[in-house]
């Protein structure tokens, strides 16, 4: 039975991950390593909390006893490695933990597979470190053209730099260990369970409570979306098949303007759940420092090599995710609870 190691699987993507591959897989054993930061969350994992074949962990990937004890006590086959500090806005405010825990946490991450996995002859077959990376390594386009997996890095804010830092060190490990890595690239991800400080999900939880819908800009940034379940499915394709030392960007062809993303979501919740929202909760604030114009990714690669593509369409996956918001909203009260309203009230008043 292969063994998966799962760092941040209590966040967003991490937990959908997990819950998706115990529902295609019946022989695997997920064990999960999460820090349980403001962003994870054991509630997104109920479903699996009693599998036989799961364990959570609760420790820090930069804890190194506590990682090499992990790898004593397991015959670890794949790192899916998602715990990340994540928001660009916090990591504009204080980039510190963002270098810790996506630069740090990853090497320590790197360096206990690779006691666990080294042998004289080289690496033991079959075992995988799988770098659950970003688009915004690539830094921003203007109206034309698309990331590729060559293109050069040129991150922008501390959270790109500390990701492309940890993209590099994965490199690193590969060229000179021959350690076997993947690197994944995924444009911006939205779904179920995606903590209210995104774009998308901050918006619904704003608009279902009247409050002010913040802009950055002139809203016409633009990002290349892509439904959680899909960036799943590619995960584990590279796991599987994924060129050993290469790199995979991951996006559906989803560009849209954040303006758009936002009135999207008030068309929606003004036609099946309030008709009094109206446009007027848009409020245009302050442009985020150093803020990416255009993301835009190029999936040839995974498409033409594994034969990934995304199934679900953007007008398919807002719907299913502004509808999951509203069905779960003890979920998002639980979650939205002091930290996010305090965080709101300075920056927007009651
Ligand atoms: C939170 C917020 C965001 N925005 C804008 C900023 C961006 O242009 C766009 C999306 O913002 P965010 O949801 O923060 O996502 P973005 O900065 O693109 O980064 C996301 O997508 C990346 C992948 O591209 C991930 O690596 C990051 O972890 C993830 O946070 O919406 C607003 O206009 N108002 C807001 O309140």
């Amino acid at each position: 039975m292969k063994i998966y190691l799962v760092t941040g699987g209590a966040g967003f993507i991490g937990s959908n991950f997990i819950k998706y591959m115990f529902k295609k897989y019946k022989h695997i054993k997920i064990i999960n390593v999460d820090k349980l930061t403001y962003a994870g969350n054991l509630e997104n994992l109920k479903e699996v909390k009693n599998h036989p074949h799961y364990k959570f962990i609760k420790a820090d990937i930069c804890d190194k006893k506590a990682i090499e004890n992990i790898f004593k006590a397991n015959d670890i086959d794949y790192v899916i490695n998602f715990a990340a500090e994540s928001h660009v806005d916090r990591s504009i405010k204080d980039p510190s933990i963002f270098a810790k825990t996506n630069v740090l946490g990853t090497v320590n991450l790197l360096n206990c597979a690779k006691a666990a996995w080294e042998t004289n002859n080289g690496f033991k077959l079959g075992k995988k470190f799988l770098q659950v990376s970003t688009d915004e390594v690539y830094g921003s386009l203007e109206n034309t053209g698309y990331f590729t997996e060559t293109s050069p890095l040129d991150p922008h804010s501390p959270y790109a730099s500390s990701k492309a830092s940890a993209d590099l060190m994965i490199k690193a490990y590969f060229d000179t260990y021959k350690m076997p890595v993947n690197v994944t690239r995924c444009s911006n991800n939205y779904g179920p369970y995606q903590f209210p400080e995104k774009l998308i999900p901050l918006m619904i939880y704003n608009c279902l409570n009247k409050k002010i819908l913040p802009v950055y800009g002139d809203g016409l940034n633009i990002r290349d979306w892509l439904y959680v379940i899909d960036h799943c499915k590619a995960i584990d394709l590279v796991i599987e098949n994924g060129k050993l030392g290469e790199i995979y960007n991951i996006g559906g062809h989803n560009e849209r303007t954040n303006i758009y993303i936002v009135k999207t979501i008030i068309q929606y919740i003004k036609k099946n759940v309030d008709p009094t929202i109206t446009e007027n909760l848009i409020k245009f604030v302050e442009d985020r420092k150093g803020h990416d114009r255009r993301y835009a990714i190029d999936p040839t690669k995974i498409r033409n090599e594994l034969g990934w593509k995304p199934k679900t369409s953007f007008e398919e996956g807002i719907k299913k995710t502004i509808q999951w918001y509203l069905e779960n909203n003890t979920w998002l009260d639980n979650i939205t609870s002091k930290e996010y309203q305090d965080a709101y009230n300075k920056m927007y008043g009651n």
